[in-house]
């Protein structure tokens, strides 16, 4: 019975994921004049992409708003580095690719799917990390600016920030990097979570700094943990790696800093500076002049570019992932505490 069932649900899940896989070739056929836009939002609206420059920059408008959306931000962003790192799920290209080279699942697809290097991600699939944290990035401005906008006002910026996270889904099906159900998946988690952290907003914005930091260390622990376990049940922590080695057209395509524990460190990185800025309840939100805003928001986002061009790639992994941890930390402590201060 539980064979039955197990199989039954294998055979599901394929159906689903192949006439997935016609809804990326049909956005692929349909809709290849929005081809820059597509590129638009998978190149300059990903995560790490908002916490290096769209966050920051949001800063000169509020500095409230910045420290929602590092927080908010940085929390979705751990979240779907976690989804990924302990859920291995194929991507589209992987899966049609593994189709067609396996003489066992047959009759093939008869589906066919470009890709270029935008396509060669080395994470699982699931969630969608552009939907997920796009999501949370457009919905905690919206909800921010709605605070003070007329319900037609909040109604239309509603429509809008909802047809752009539409917009992230298009680019990521369109690139063939992302499932339907990955994207929609990434975008109602992202939903869930802004949600929690609304209900629970006053317990964790006074959270004290030796709690946060524990909190996040903790974090690390659980990341070493799924790493160990994953050896021990012989399973591959590596998998999404060897896949997109294996399919991806062009090695050189790949990234060092694109592999799953590079995003986990990064993300901590960014919840370590968040903890070291605990409790954010006590924070200075209040606005400096714009000039003043412009300037220093300028300084420091140029000696974060400064720090990502020095990054030491050339002296083993552990050099690599210590900087890029210390980086982040620095960069949203900075953001977050520092910023405010120089009134
Ligand atoms: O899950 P997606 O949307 O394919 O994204 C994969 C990776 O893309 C990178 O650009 C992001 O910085 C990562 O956070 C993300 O994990």
């Amino acid at each position: 019975m539980d064979g039955n069932l197990k199989d039954l649900a294998l055979e599901t899940y394929s159906r689903v994921v192949t006439a997935e896989l016609r809804i990326n070739e049909l956005v692929q056929e349909r809709l290849s004049f929005g081809d820059p836009l597509w590129r638009f939002f998978t190149v300059y609206l990903e995560p790490r992409f908002l916490f290096n420059l769209v966050i920051p920059m949001c800063g000169i408008y509020s500095q409230a708003l910045l420290t929602r959306l590092v927080f908010a931000v940085g929390l979705a962003s751990t979240l779907n580095s976690f989804a990924k790192w302990i859920l291995p799920e194929q991507r589209p290209l992987w899966l049609l690719r593994e189709m067609y080279a396996s003489s066992v699942r047959s009759p093939s697809p008869g589906v066919a799917l470009e890709s270029h290097p935008l396509s060669c991600e080395t994470t699982a699939g699931m969630p969608c990390a552009h939907s997920m944290c796009f999501t949370v990035f457009t919905l905690t401005i919206w909800m921010f600016l709605s605070a003070h906008a007329h319900s037609g006002q909040r109604w239309l910026a509603g429509t809008v920030a909802y047809g752009l996270i539409f917009c992230m889904w298009l680019s990521r099906l369109y690139l063939a990097t992302e499932f339907l159900h990955q994207c929609v998946l990434g975008t109602f988690i992202g939903i869930q979570a802004i949600g929690a952290l609304q209900q629970n907003a006053d317990y964790l914005w006074s959270r004290r700094r030796r709690w946060a930091v524990t909190g996040v260390l903790l974090l690390g622990g659980l990341a070493a943990a799924v790493y160990f376990a994953k050896l021990n049940l012989d399973v591959d922590p590596h998998w999404s790696v060897r896949e997109a080695f294996k399919w991806c057209p062009d090695p050189s395509y790949m990234r060092h800093e694109a592999s799953p524990i590079f995003y986990l460190v990064r993300d901590l990185g960014i919840l370590m500076g968040i903890a070291l800025a605990s409790p954010l309840s006590n924070l200075d939100t209040k606005n400096a002049s714009i000039c003043r805003r412009c300037a220093s928001l300028l300084v420091l986002e140029l000696f974060n570019f400064g720090m990502r061009w020095a990054t030491p790639k050339q002296n083993g992994r552990f050099a690599f992932l210590a900087y890029e941890l210390l980086r982040n930390a620095l960069h949203s402590l900075l953001l977050l505490k520092y910023i405010p201060k120089l009134k």
